[in-house]
């Protein structure tokens, strides 16, 4: 008999296909013209920094076929320096490995006045009793104007709950600079991203003064090869625009090739893995996959995973790319509120997030 899994999307379902199903629907297999995928390409980032259009253009080809083909792909020669990334991830497993779940739970998103950061961990209580299970603890905060070397304005972020210096020194400057740099390759790869589709290279930056952000650790606890299902995460697609995706070097993660597929997206040192979100998904009328991937952590060890989740301003409102849409393929998603599908979809996920939501339905955090 097919086991009874928790999908955040699809709710509880006993059929896989369902299982998968995403906000701008299913992706088992894509009919049509697209080759049987069977890697994730590896971009070489360098001449997207250069300042000849020419080699910037060739970048974001090679960024449009992967997108359009299989939504992911790694970047190497990314700008940001090993020793930002391998601090993150030291200072990471020090917030999950060196504190109590008493001092974790200070940071609880369940107290967070307004948004889906903080911290949630593996179990939370439903208002009906039954315990609410996640695969994995982790850590979020939201867009913070100060790590952000092209802020427009002084935004309010006093929804990011940080651990003082007391708890854990220099963890909030480590994490602080990891933001910042993931944040610059963020505003590159929109510029190039809009070169991908040949717009002007600056046209994404309007919807990105105040960009629905996430910068996220996730704790995986080692699980035994039989008990896949004991660490990791559900198969899902991402709700932003984007996902740059640390990882350490523990395989785990998987992606959903057009063939049906699941295809290891194993860590390469050095890289990052770049992933298209329901939003760019949406913008390009469907044309760049936001792909469905999952994790299970059975390798035997303790696995963390930093991903960048950069979503746009959370007011502005899905108009599909007229280059995207045709007689053949109609604007399927246009007038969606690109905060309003994030909150949506969070709240599936993190029911003890914004505060008010959760305490109306009586959910209390474990
Ligand atoms: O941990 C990973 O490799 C993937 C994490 C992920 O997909 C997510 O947090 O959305
Ligand atoms: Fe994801």
């Amino acid at each position: 008999m097919a086991t009874k899994r928790y999908n955040p999307f699809a709710g509880f379902t006993e059929n896989e296909d369902e299982a998968i199903a995403t906000g701008i629907g299913a992706r088992k297999v894509v009919a049509g013209e697209i080759p049987p995928i069977t890697e994730i390409p590896i971009i070489d980032l360098a001449d997207g920094f250069s300042s000849d259009l020419k080699k910037r253009k060739a970048v974001a080809k090679e960024i449009f076929t992967a997108c359009s083909q299989i939504g992911f792909f790694y970047v190497k020669n990314h700008n940001v320096a090993p020793e930002v990334v391998e601090q993150a991830q030291q200072a990471g497993l020090r917030f999950f490995q060196a504190l109590t779940h008493d001092q974790k739970m200070e940071y609880s998103m369940a107290k967070n006045k307004s948004e889906y950061y903080g911290y949630a961990p593996r179990a939370v209580k439903m208002p009906d009793g039954a315990i609410k299970r996640r695969m994995y603890e982790t850590i979020h905060w939201g867009y913070d104007a100060q790590l952000d070397p092209e802020a427009t304005g002084d935004w309010d972020s006093s929804y990011n709950f940080w651990p003082s210096d007391d708890v854990l020194p220099g963890f909030r400057e480590v994490i602080g600079r990891y933001y910042t740099s993931v944040m610059a390759l963020s505003r590159k790869l929109l510029k190039l991203f809009a070169l991908s589709l040949e717009l002007d290279e600056d046209y994404f930056d309007r919807f990105a003064r105040h960009p629905g952000v996430k910068l996220a650790l996730n704790y995986y606890e080692a699980a035994a090869p039989q008990n896949p299902e004991g660490s990791g995460i559900f198969a899902h697609s991402d709700l932003e625009v984007f996902t740059i995706l640390c990882q350490d070097d523990v395989k785990s993660l998987e992606v959903l090739s057009n063939t049906g597929a699941w295809i290891p997206a194993n860590p390469i040192p050095g890289t990052f893995v770049i992933n298209v979100g329901d939003t760019l998904s949406m913008w390009t009328n469907g044309i760049f996959q936001s792909t469905i991937h999952r994790a299970y952590n059975i390798e035997g060890k303790t696995r963390l995973s930093i991903p960048f989740f950069f979503g746009a301003d959370q007011d502005a409102v899905m108009e599909t790319l007229p280059s995207c849409v045709s007689e053949s393929n109609p604007a399927k998603f246009n007038g969606i509120q690109i905060g309003a599908y994030q909150k949506e979809r969070l709240h599936l996920q993190y029911p003890e997030g914004k505060q008010e939501v959760a305490k109306a339905n009586g959910v209390k955090a474990l």
